[in-house]
C-alpha cells in the first residue's frame, strides 16, 4: 500500500502526519517504529493520525505514537501540526476546530500571524490522574533519582510530566536522570521529564526528556505542565515564554479548572509517500 504523508515540526519536536479519513490506515505497533526509524525508515518523535470523529461538534479525532510505536495520550506541538494539516489538506475549511485525543477535546485555532493556538484543556495533578505513587495531590513530590532526593511537580496535560526546577537548563544532567525519571517505579505509565529554568517571573529555560522518545527539541505538553507547576509554586505569572531548544512558545493559565493556551508555530517540510 502507497501511504501519503506530510512531515512537520513544532519547534524541531518532529512529526509524520497520516490523513486516516481519505486513506485507510491500519499500522502495527512494529511498523510505526520501523518508520520512525531516522535511518531505515522516515524518522520522527512522533506519528499523527488524523480519523473522522463520530462525536456531535467535534472536527476530528487525533490519535498519537511515539517512534517506539506505543500510543500516547496527548501531543501539544503535534497538535498545532494537526491543525495545520487537516487545513492544508482541504480536510476541513475551518481555521478553529474541535479534536478529541485519548484523554479530552482540545481547540486549536490558526492564527493570522500563521502561528498556532490551541486550547490544551485542564490540567490534573491528582496521583491518580497522572498517574504516580503518592499519598495524596501535592505541589511538590520528593523523588529519589540517583540516590538524590529530586522536588518535582507531577501534572497530566491528558500525558503524564514530572517537572523540576534547575539553577541552568543547558547544564541539566537530562541525559542522565532523564531516563531514571521516564522509567521509575512511582510511574506505572512511565512519565515525561522536565528539566526547568526560572529566567524570571515570566520567562524559562526548558528541556524535556520525552517518554519513549528521549530529549527532543521542545515538547508541547511539557511547556504546559511545566509553566503550570512554576504557577503552583507561586514562582510564575499567568503568561510566560518558554524557550526550548528549538525556539519559543508562549504558554498561559489561568489557575485551578482554567484550560492551559499555548501559541507556538507549525511547520510543513514536506509532502510523501511511502509503501508500507
Ligand atoms: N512523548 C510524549 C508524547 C509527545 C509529547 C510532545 N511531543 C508534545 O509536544 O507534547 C508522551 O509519551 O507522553
Amino acid at each position: 500500500m502507497k501511504l501519503q504523508f506530510s512531515k512537520m515540526h513544532g519547534l524541531g519536536n518532529d512529526f509524520m502526519v497520516i490523513d486516516g479519513v481519505r486513506q485507510t490506515v491500519t499500522l502495527s505497533k512494529e511498523t510505526i517504529g520501523q518508520l520512525g526509524h531516522r535511518n531505515f525508515g522516515v524518522g520522527f518523535d512522533q506519528l499523527l493520525l488524523v480519523e473522522k470523529s463520530n462525536t456531535p461538534g467535534i472536527d476530528f479525532r487525533y490519535r498519537i505514537f511515539n517512534c517506539d510505536g506505543s500510543e500516547v495520550e496527548q501531543c501539544g506541538n503535534g497538535s498545532r501540526c494537526f491543525a495545520r494539516f487537516v487545513f492544508e489538506q482541504g480536510l476541513t475549511n475551518k481555521t478553529e476546530i474541535a479534536v478529541e485525543t485519548a484523554k479530552g477535546v482540545i481547540y486549536p485555532k490558526l492564527e493570522a500571524d500563521g502561528n498556532v493556538t490551541v486550547n490544551m484543556g485542564v490540567p490534573r495533578f491528582h496521583p491518580t490522574e497522572i498517574p504516580f505513587q503518592a499519598p495524596e495531590e501535592a505541589i511538590i513530590d520528593p523523588l529519589i533519582v540517583a540516590g538524590q532526593v529530586h522536588d518535582i511537580s507531577v501534572v497530566s496535560m491528558g500525558n503524564p510530566h514530572a517537572v523540576q526546577v534547575v539553577q541552568s537548563a543547558n547544564d541539566a544532567p537530562v541525559a542522565e536522570h532523564g531516563p531514571l525519571i521516564e522509567n521509575h517505579p512511582r510511574f506505572p505509565q512511565k512519565v515525561n521529564a522536565g528539566f526547568m529554568e526560572i529566567v524570571s517571573r515570566t520567562e524559562i529555560r526548558l528541556r524535556v526528556f520525552e517518554r519513549a522518545a528521549g530529549e527532543t527539541l521542545a515538547c508541547g505538553t511539557g511547556a504546559c505542565a511545566a509553566v503550570v507547576a512554576g504557577i503552583r509554586r507561586g514562582l510564575l505569572d499567568e503568561s510566560v515564554l518558554v524557550h526550548t531548544r528549538g525556539g519559543d512558545l508562549r504558554i498561559s493559565w489561568a489557575g485551578a479548572a482554567q484550560p492551559v493556551m499555548m501559541t507556538g508555530p507549525a511547520v510543513t517540510v514536506f509532502t510523501g509517500s511511502i509503501d508500507i
